[in-house]
């Protein structure tokens, strides 16, 4: 009972939190509410630019709230960069990619004998395909369902309050709306003098349709995309070399937790070129030649490879979108400005997802999609950016939520650290896969979490329980005097957090 008390308040003390995308009242936005909503005429309450997670995440969710609700998308199918060219098909990937690793070196030794393992690539890129096909068939049944308008066409504002589209079958139309959301995402980032052709010279969307396992496949960027589609293609026969201009791998993760995960790529075969830069890449002969140099600065070497994957980050899209025409404002680096409302300074002009501010995930674009429109309604929208959890999608699999032990270092937060590795875990020895750990950060004197850091083979999983702890300002304690079922993975937290505020059991 008590605990649940203390729960509730700190949910409520968590939801106050500054960082929370909270509502707040002023005149600065009056005009969301004075718009009002449409009734009977050819006029949308809500336009939304863009059919990815944010776009038709906020669509479904405007429809639900009684609005009416039209979504343009340019590419002719819903879902985005994440279902179409993102997060899915890569998923799809990761899994028959491991599938074949295991079958080639674990089976046998959990006494399951085969006689020859191949991979057959257009086989695997067809189940990844019709993966995608099924999912983003999915989403225009949703709005279907619930009777959100799609329009397949490039849009651009005319006004605020109007938007011309090109349909992709060649005709125009334009498109009102009282309230208008700019969810156009991100696109990627280009590395000045390389140019991508999507065959040698491959984006994120090139490296998911390679034809043939490439014999030595060259990453720039050691980050979310490099590792997982270097994953893929390593454990599939590539030689993969990493080049990274910082001086770590995913410079955002906590440094104990990276160092074991670079070890584990390193184990894996995965060789990283740290603190290096790529001058220049030259593709007249039949492969790749890239010339490197160190961060910063000195002696040149050359490197040869057969595909090229830039994954050095990516940028908001907002091309054609004509936002000059209306005056929107964005920063330095092209993300659309908003404000705790997702409110451009345009009245009645939103912005969500990649395009703005914030971690480039797909869940948080969601998350931001139905606060958006929650507000657009006249009701309440929370949003947490510092409790958007994180995963990297490898064997094993990385995942966080909170603050890294530097960042609060850092603020000056006097804090314990508790730890439990996944080799004192009766489940992952059970099932031999016992590589990584769980790492617990919490203030000092009150014990309240501040950070999760989870490497195992299912950390994307594991990783919401802490999400939740977090989000109600628990305690490790209370995680610690929460029954956790036996045997499984979830374990390690218990005993991780059992080490942060006393003593764990099973080490
Ligand atoms: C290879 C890869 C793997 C990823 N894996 C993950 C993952 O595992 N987990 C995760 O959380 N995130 C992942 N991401 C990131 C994720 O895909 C994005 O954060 C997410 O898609 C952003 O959603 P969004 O709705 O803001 O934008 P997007 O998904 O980019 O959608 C924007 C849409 O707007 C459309 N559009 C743009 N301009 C116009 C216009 N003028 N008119 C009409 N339509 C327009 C585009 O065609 C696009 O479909 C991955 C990204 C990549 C590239
Ligand atoms: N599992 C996931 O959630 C997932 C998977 C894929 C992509 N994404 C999202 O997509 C976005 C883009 O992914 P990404 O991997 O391209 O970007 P990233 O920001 O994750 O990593 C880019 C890396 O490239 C390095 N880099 C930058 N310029 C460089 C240069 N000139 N030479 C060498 N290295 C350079 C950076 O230091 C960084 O480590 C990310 O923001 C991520 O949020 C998420």
């Amino acid at each position: 009972m008590a605990m649940a008390a203390t729960l509730a308040r700190r949910r409520a003390a968590a939801l106050l939190s500054p960082s929370s995308k909270q509502l707040h009242s002023g005149a600065k936005y009056s005009w969301i509410l004075s718009r009002g909503f449409a009734t009977g005429s050819d006029e949308n309450d809500v336009v939304i630019i863009g059919g990815g997670p944010g776009g038709y995440v906020a669509a479904i969710k405007a429809a639900q709230l009684g609005l009416k609700t039209t979504c343009i998308e340019k590419r002719g199918t819903l879902g985005g960069t994440c279902l179409n060219v993102g997060c899915i098909p890569s998923k799809a990937l990761l899994h028959s990619s491991h599938m074949y690793h295991e079958a080639k070196s674990s089976f046998a030794h959990h006494g399951i004998k085969v006689s020859s393992v191949e991979v057959d690539v257009p086989a695997m890129l067809a189940q990844k395909d019709k993966a995608v096909g099924n999912l983003t068939k999915g989403i225009e049944g949703l709005f279907k369902k619930n009777k959100v308008n799609y329009v397949k066409g490039y849009g651009k504002f005319l006004s605020p309050s109007e938007v011309s589209v090109d349909t992709i079958d060649g005709g125009n139309t334009t498109v009102k709306g009282k309230h208008i959301i700019v969810a156009t995402g991100s696109d990627v980032k280009s590395l000045p003098g390389i140019t991508i052709d999507e065959e040698r010279i491959v984006s994120s969307t090139g490296a998911l349709s390679l034809k043939e396992v490439p014999k030595r496949l060259i990453v720039i960027g050691a980050g979310y995309i490099g590792l997982e589609m270097g994953s893929v293609w390593g454990r599939l026969g590539s030689e993969v070399i990493v080049v990274e201009f910082a001086a770590d791998i995913v410079p955002s993760m906590d440094g104990e937790v990276r160092k074991q995960f670079q070890r584990s790529l390193e184990k894996q075969k995965m060789k990283f070129m740290l603190k290096t830069k790529v001058v220049s890449v030259d593709t007249t002969g039949s492969g790749v030649k890239l010339t490197l140099e160190p961060s910063a600065g000195g002696e040149q070497t050359t490197l040869e490879a057969d595909v090229v994957l830039v994954s050095a980050g990516r940028t908001p899209f907002t091309a054609g979108l004509q936002l000059e025409k209306i005056g929107v404002e964005t920063d330095k680096i092209g993300r659309i400005l908003v404000n705790e409302r997702f409110a451009t300074n345009v009245p009645g002009v939103y912005a969500i997802g990649d395009v703005i501010p914030g971690p480039m995930l797909a869940h948080k674009a969601e998350e931001d999609g139905v606060a958006c429109v929650e507000y657009i309604a006249g009701k309440e929208g929370h949003v947490d950016y510092d409790l958007v959890p994180g995963v990297v999608y490898t064997h094993p699999e990385v995942a966080s939520v909170g603050k890294t032990e530097e960042q609060v270092k850092t603020l000056g937060v006097e804090y314990r650290v508790g730890k439990f590795p996944l080799l004192a875990n009766s489940r992952a020895k059970a099932i031999d896969d016992a590589e990584g750990l769980v790492k617990i950060i919490a203030e000092k004197e009150s014990d309240k979490i501040l950070g999760v850091h989870i490497m195992a083979p299912n950390a994307g999983e594991l990783i919401h329980e802490a999400a939740l702890a977090l989000a109600y300002g628990a305690s490790s304690e209370d995680i610690a005097r929460t029954c956790h079922a036996h045997p499984t993975m979830s374990e390690a937290l218990k005993e991780a957090a059992m080490a942060t505020f006393d003593k764990p059991i099973h080490i």
